[in-house]
This record gives structure tokens, C-alpha cells and sequence, in this order.
């Protein structure tokens, strides 16, 4: 298929974008690359433009005679989205808007969509599956599940095809070292905890140690990247405008923060110092995904099963590009 990644600059949208070229798709990126990085981009086009720019993502559509759009351009920040919820109201909700009018014009009619495990809030028990109600405790979360909400609407009314994958924590990089995640400031947790270890941070900050959890800390489902991408390619073959989806993508698996310091301590043999500092604003105590719907209904399982896989390729991205895509 001939397919638009948008956010494919980014760290999930780059490591589909090299998927879907290395499974024959014909890809294109369109990407403001207000966060992400045109070294992340591998050897197909790049379109710099903003998802606002309706008239540049029509033009793009027709041009390259897009079948299918990957959407993954937006806002990402739990914290952030807290603190300025404009930023994310404009981008993620008016922006994507913005694109579902430009498919409609350029008469493509096929959408994966990022969604987030953040649009379940705080789930009365877990693991969280496809049918927990949706009551985000975030602005984030609820940007993405008014897009959700869209999508089925323009499914009805337009005859619009899309899946909704609702991730969980995205983490690792490619093994081979050549892609990963670099986000700046960095705010998450894998990374930051790696640069402690590569000595660019004195300490790990924990948000919170006095959560309903064993240990206290926050318990989160970390799916590897390239795990996240196989599903895309899945779901972006599987759906047509009766057949859409909704789904949870994780392992399974919960990891709480103290777990995942001391796996980066395993992994990379230093001595990561932590400190517990005062809870995020907006952080749910513990997001584990039941993932069985994607495992049958897509033929998917995630490869990384164990924390420390992920940790590793996320290490040898970190310590063979210590400043990210800067060098
Ligand atoms: N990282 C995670 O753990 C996670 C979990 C669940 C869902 N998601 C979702 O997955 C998607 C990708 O996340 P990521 O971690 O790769 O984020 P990222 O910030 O690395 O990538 C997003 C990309 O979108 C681009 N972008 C943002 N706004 C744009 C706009 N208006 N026009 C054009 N390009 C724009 C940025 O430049 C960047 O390259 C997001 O939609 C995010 O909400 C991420
Ligand atoms: O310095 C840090 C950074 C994070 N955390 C904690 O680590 C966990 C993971 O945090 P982070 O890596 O920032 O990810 P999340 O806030 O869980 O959000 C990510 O995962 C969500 C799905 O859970 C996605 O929707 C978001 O886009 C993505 O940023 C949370 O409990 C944080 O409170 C710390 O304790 N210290």
C-alpha cells in the first residue's frame, strides 16, 4: 500500500515508517518536525507541514496517491497536558480534525489512529480490556478519545475505516542501535533513567512512592516499539469501514517505576541513584493491558515479553547515540 505517516519523524512513527518500507509499502512522512528528527526519517520522502495545514496534507494525499494514513502526529505528555491542555486541545483534536477533512477531500478513507491506554483514566481493576468504560484523568487522554469518538462518527457517516490502538507505554528502540527514542526535554521514564546511567543526570526522580501498588510506585505495561509497529501493519491491512478496531496494545505485563530503575541497573551494570520526589499531576496508579482482542483479531503477540529485552535495545541505542539524533 501506498501509506502517510504522519508524526513519522517521531519515535513510534519512525520505527513503522521502517517496517512498513522493509514489509514493501511505499511510504511517505509528513511530519512539522516540531519534535521529531529528520535523521529518524529512513530513504523516503519527507513532507515538512503541519497537520493544520489542511491545503498541504490534500495536495500530499493526491500527489503521492496515499491509500492509507498511519496517524501518529500529536502531543504526547500526560504532565504537560495538564499544564497547558491548549496546546493539546489544538494539536491533537483540531489538527487531526484538520486531517480527516483532507482524507475526506482526497477521497482516502483508511486511518490507523494512536490512541492511548491514558483514555481509560483509572481503571477499577486490572488488566484494563477494550471494554473498561473510557474516563481519562488528563487533558491527553481526553484528546484522544475525542478522536476516537470522531472516527466512529465519520465510520457512520463517511464510511470512514480506522483502527483506534490504544497503547500502552512505548519503549526500546531498534535493535540494531540505528533508531530510537529522543525526545527533548525527555520526560520519560526508560530514558531518563538511561541517562543517568550514561552520566548526563545525576539522579532518577521517582513521582510518588505512596500509590496503591506493592512497592508504591506507579505501575505501567512497557510494549516495545517494533512490537507497536507490527500491529500497525496488521491492523492497517485488516480494516474496512464495516470492520473497524479498537484496541489495546501491551504486554500484559506490569512494571512499577522502582522495578524498572533496578532492571536499568541489571541491564547496564552502573549504579543508577533515586531519589522519591512528589507525584506527576495526572498519573493513574497502575495501565496494564489486556491485550488478547489484538492477539486474536490481528494474529499479533509482542516479541519483547521481558522488560530487560526492551531496556537492552534501548541501552544500545542510548550509548551509541548519547545526544540522540543530534551527533
Ligand atoms: N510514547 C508512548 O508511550 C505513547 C503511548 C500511547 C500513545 N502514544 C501516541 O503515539 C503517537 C506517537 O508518539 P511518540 O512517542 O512517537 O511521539 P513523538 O513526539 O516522538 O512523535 C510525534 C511526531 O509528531 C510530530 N507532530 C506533532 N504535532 C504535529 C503537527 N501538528 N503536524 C505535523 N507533525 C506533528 C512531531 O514532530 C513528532 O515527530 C502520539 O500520537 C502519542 O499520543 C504514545
Ligand atoms: O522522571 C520520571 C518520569 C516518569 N516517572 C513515572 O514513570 C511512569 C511512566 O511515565 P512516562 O514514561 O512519563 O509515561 P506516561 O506518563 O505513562 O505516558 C506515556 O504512556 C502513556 C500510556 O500510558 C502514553 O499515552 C503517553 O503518550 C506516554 O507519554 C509514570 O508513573 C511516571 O510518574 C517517574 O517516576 N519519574
Amino acid at each position: 500500500m501506498r501509506v502517510l505517516v504522519t508524526g513519522g519523524a517521531g519515535y513510534i512513527g519512525s520505527h513503522t515508517a521502517r517496517k512498513l518500507a522493509a514489509e514493501g509499502h511505499d511510504v511517505v512522512v509528513y511530519d512539522n518536525l516540531s519534535a521529531g528528527h529528520r535523521g529518524a526519517v529512513g530513504k523516503f520522502p519527507l513532507v515538512v507541514g503541519d497537520l493544520h495545514d489542511g491545503e498541504k496534507l490534500t495536495a500530499t494525499l493526491k500527489e503521492y496517491n496515499i491509500e492509507s494514513v498511519i496517524h501518529f502526529a500529536a502531543f504526547a505528555l500526560v504532565g504537560e497536558s495538564v499544564t497547558n491542555p491548549a496546546k493539546y486541545y489544538q494539536n491533537n483534536v483540531i489538527g487531526t480534525l484538520s486531517l480527516l477533512d483532507a482524507m475526506r477531500a482526497a477521497d482516502v478513507s483508511r486511518i490507523v489512529f494512536s490512541s492511548t491506554c491514558a483514555t481509560y483514566g483509572i481503571p477499577a481493576s486490572s488488566p484494563i480490556d477494550e471494554s473498561f468504560p473510557q474516563a481519562p484523568v488528563n487533558p491527553y487522554g481526553f484528546t484522544k478519545l475525542a478522536i476516537e469518538r470522531a472516527l466512529e462518527d465519520y465510520a457512520h457517516a463517511y464510511g470512514m475505516a480506522f483502527a483506534a490502538l490504544r497503547y500502552f507505554n512505548a519503549a526500546g528502540a531498534s535493535p540494531d542501535g540505528d533508531i530510537g527514542e529522543d525526545h527533548s526535554p525527555e520526560s520519560h521514564l526508560i530514558p531518563l533513567v538511561l541517562q543517568v546511567a550514561l552520566g548526563q543526570r545525576e539522579s532518577i526522580s521517582v513521582f510518588g512512592d505512596d500509590y496503591p501498588t506493592d512497592d508504591g510506585t506507579c505501575i505501567r505495561d512497557y510494549i516495545h516499539v517494533d512490537d507497536l509497529a507490527d500491529a500497525h501493519l496488521a491492523a492497517m491491512q485488516q480494516i474496512t469501514a464495516d470492520n473497524c478496531l479498537k484496541l489495546n496494545l501491551g504486554t500484559g505485563r506490569g512494571v512499577s517505576v522502582q522495578e524498572i530503575i533496578q532492571a536499568c541497573r541489571e541491564v547496564t551494570g552502573m549504579d543508577i541513584p533515586a531519589e522519591i520526589g512528589p507525584r506527576r499531576e495526572g498519573d493513574p496508579p497502575a495501565l496494564v493491558a489486556n491485550a488478547d482482542k489484538a492477539h486474536r483479531i490481528l494474529n499479533w503477540q509482542p516479541k519483547y515479553m521481558d522488560v530487560r529485552e526492551t531496556i537492552e535495545t534501548a541501552w544500545r541505542w542510548h550509548q551509541s547515540h548519547p545526544h540522540g539524533f543530534a551527533q
